[in-house]
């Protein structure tokens, strides 16, 4: 028994000051990697920030993005932080009031400078790009639609922020562009999946941009990115005066070809009747001399079929000079894949409760619709914008005919295409693939990235420090007994 506790006492693992010792060691490796882990990582992080104006046909929006300053070039990172509607139409309708156009964007452009922090504002880039309005206007008066620009200009340049340029954006852009956000929002470049095609309807253009594994026939339709080390081959086309305003100027104006003073109109609510002037555009012609405005009572009828009807007589679709066309002559390959349909294509589709039926439910849904009277639409959305009430069950007839008849999808690939509004906290569009572009911020080549992001490599040295000290423990157990032992044997 002596001899035993002698032994005890002579081997160290037994005293309890060398255990305390063993455990705080341990707790003390513990302690020092997750700082130094901890540590490592950046303060906090800092945030970079730009503006983007969308100056459409029907209004201007301003969007705030922002992304963490250090992770640049790390796709997936830049956000929607705040997005500003500015009152009022778009810039195109101060054709006649220029000096108005700039200050039309005051109210937005002043919450852009609270959102932002002020170190930040001198580096903010701030983009304009107009679209289908500022098309039409430039086609209808280049010199005054380049003075709407100026009047932009100046009164951007007159903002604390890096004011990089307004300018109107070719429709081939707007599609491209379009298309880079959904992606990029879904996160389809950095994992290369495949990817979405983009469908945007706005007031005076719609943009169809998706990819084919099918030959483009024609250059103009066909571009090429090389994003993230991947090739990919784009079919996009825009397609001026076919946004939902002007393709409604040109059903109105193929009714009333016949010189009729009154119009009796099947994509209309019955009951709706209107004093209208149709005022010539570049995607109206004036089709008798001397004859610009001409003034008509519009009637509705509320008849969905008919009025898909008259929707059709607005395409071409006899003319095509490639192996295959969409319409007005314009080469198209078959739609392949998934879709994300945003801008007015959401709006309307939306009101219409039209977003998860197939195509045979939609029209059915139009064909009720169409034929409710206007007395009873009105009462049941009070707090709807009148023009928009009123438009819906044109808009509706419209996008179902572009979309099967004009892009050809079918009942069986009706499924592929969702109405979208915003992917994250982002609005589906054109403008986050233009900042995305002007800034270089989606690399050619994928970057280099560490072989574990750091929340994992946090973990992974923890738990590798536990088991060190797990294995201490053990040691203890089998190590400091069996020595006793030993020892006893031998004596
Ligand atoms: N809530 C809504 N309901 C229906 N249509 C809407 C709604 N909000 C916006 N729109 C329509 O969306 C379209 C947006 O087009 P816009 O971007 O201004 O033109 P473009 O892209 O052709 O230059 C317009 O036709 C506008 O009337
Ligand atoms: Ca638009």
């Amino acid at each position: 028994m002596a001899e035993q506790r002698e032994m005890k006492e002579k081997n160290p693992w037994h005293r309890p000051v060398i255990i305390c010792i063993t455990v705080f060691i341990a707790m003390g490796v513990i302690t020092l990697v997750a700082m130094a882990v901890v540590q490592n990582k950046p303060l906090h992080q800092k945030y970079k920030y730009g503006i983007v104006l969308d100056a459409g046909s029907s209004h201007t929006s301003v969007y705030i993005y922002e992304w963490p300053a250090e992770k640049e070039n790390n796709t997936g990172m830049v956000r929607q932080t705040h997005a500003c509607n500015v009152k009022g139409k778009g810039i195109s309708s101060y054709a006649w009031n220029i000096s108005y156009a700039g200050m039309s964007l005051r109210e937005c452009m002043e919450e852009a400078k609270e959102k932002i922090p002020v170190w930040r504002h001198p580096e903010t880039p701030v983009y304009l790009g107009a679209t289908a309005g500022m098309r039409l206007l430039r086609m209808f008066n280049a010199a005054v639609s380049d003075q709407v620009l100026s009047s932009v200009e100046r009164f951007l340049q007159t903002y604390p922020f890096l004011y990089q340029g307004a300018r109107i954006i070719s429709g081939q852009e707007e599609g491209a562009y379009g298309w880079i956000t959904v992606n990029y929002l879904n996160g389809n470049f950095r994992k290369a999946l495949t990817t979405m095609g983009a469908l945007d309807l706005g007031g005076a253009s719609t943009q169809i941009t998706f990819v084919s594994k099918q030959e483009v026939e024609s250059e103009e339709n066909s571009m090429l990115f090389r994003l993230y080390g991947n090739d990919y081959h784009v079919y996009t086309h825009s397609f001026l005066c076919y946004g939902k305003d002007q393709a409604l100027k040109l059903a109105l104006a193929k009714q009333l070809q016949t010189g009729e003073s009154q119009l009796r109109d099947p994509c209309f609510h019955p009951g709706y009747i209107e004093q209208k002037s149709l005022a010539s555009s570049p995607c109206v012609p004036e089709t008798r001399p001397h004859d610009s405005e001409r003034t008509f009572t519009h009637t509705g009828t509320g008849n969905a079929s008919l009025c898909q009807e008259v929707v059709k007589r607005i395409f071409n679709f006899t003319h095509c000079p490639w192996g295959r066309c969409s319409f007005n002559g314009v080469f198209q390959p078959p739609v392949e894949g998934q879709f994300g349909a945003f801008s007015a294509f959401y709006f309307v589709m939306n009101f219409l409760n039209l977003t998860s039926d197939s195509l045979e439910q939609s029209k059915l849904k139009m064909d009720h619709y169409c034929s409710t009277p206007w007395a009873e639409i009105k009462q049941r959305y009070p707090s709807v914008k009148q023009k928009y009430l009123a438009e819906y069950c044109f808009s509706g007839t419209y996008i179902l005919t572009l979309l099967e008849n004009g892009y050809n999808f079918t009942s069986e690939n009706w499924k592929d295409i969702q109405f979208i509004k915003k992917i994250g906290d982002s609005d589906a569009g054109w403008t986050l693939g233009y900042m995305l572009n002007l800034t270089n911020m989606i690399p050619a080549e994928a970057p280099d990235e560490p072989p574990l992001p750091h929340g994992g490599y946090v973990a992974i040295m923890v738990l590798f420090s536990l088991f060190i000290f797990i294995l201490f423990l053990l040691a203890y157990k089998l190590f400091g007994r069996p020595v006793c032992n030993a020892n006893k044997q031998i004596i």
